[in-house]
């Protein structure tokens, strides 16, 4: 059976929370929540994966290297959601030099001087239509990396990133690492969703629930109840 030529890429939400749903405490500290073993298999799963995904807030506080060191395999391509283009020239994934295997995925936002710097840098900088809050169009981004060849995409982050996915139903599979830690108030994984009872929650379908070193995974493939059949 061929491929179909316009599906979209398929897209793997996949991060580390804490038993009550943090993704780091209330001033962004997040590393490490994973144990060692679930980090291994987080790289495991970016070489599997044609491209990584974070919005530049994580970026700007993690400063990601988004590479596979901690297993055997190949790097994905490395893809920035900064409408404005706020990724400093400092960051991992401009200087690191590797930054022709990173895009920017900015708006028209973006100042120019911001986007020539990057290209200069190396990176690919695309430029998209912005949604109606200003923010790249993260359909049109499917669309732009579909065109590259991208056929996969794990979204690591944030939690803004992770919702809007959620939010627009173009998140396909949830990849979820927790870890047996409680942070309280803290940055949590998934935010407004719109829904209002329980019969529109966002379901796994045939979830799968493993155990990886103290953490436990759980896997599955997303079902939104308010799709048509
Ligand atoms: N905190 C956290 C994760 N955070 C993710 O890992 C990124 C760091 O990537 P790198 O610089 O390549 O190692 C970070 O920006 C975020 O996307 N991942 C996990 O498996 N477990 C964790 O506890």
């Amino acid at each position: 059976m061929g491929e179909e030529p316009n599906r979209l890429p398929t897209v793997t939400l996949s991060y580390a929370q804490t038993l009550d749903g943090r993704l780091a405490t209330a001033t962004g500290s997040s590393q490490w929540i994973s144990c060692k073993s679930s980090l291994v298999r987080a790289h495991e799963l970016r070489a599997r994966h044609d491209a990584v995904m974070v919005g530049v807030g994580t970026v700007c506080r993690d400063d990601p290297r988004l590479t596979v060191r901690l297993a055997p395999g190949k790097n994905p391509l490395r893809v920035v959601v900064d409408s404005t283009l706020r990724t400093p020239p400092s960051a991992a994934v401009l200087s690191d030099g590797a930054a022709g295997r990173t895009v920017l995925a900015v708006t028209g936002r973006a100042p120019r001087e911001r986007r020539a710097r990057a290209e200069r840098l190396g990176a690919h900088v695309l430029r998209l239509p912005e949604n109606a809050e200003g923010r790249v169009d993260l359909r049109a981004l499917l669309v732009a990396l579909r065109e590259r060849g991208i056929r996969s995409v794990m979204v690591e982050g944030g939690a803004a990133l992770i919702t809007s996915f959620l939010r627009e139903h173009l998140a396909d599979r949830l990849a979820v690492c927790v870890a047996p830690k409680l942070l309280g108030c803290g940055i949590e994984a998934v935010g407004e969703l719109g829904i209002h009872d329980l019969g529109g929650a966002l379901l796994l379908e045939e979830p799968s629930v493993t155990v990886c070193g103290t953490d436990i995974l759980v896997e599955g493939e997303i079902y939104y109840p308010d799709d048509p059949a």
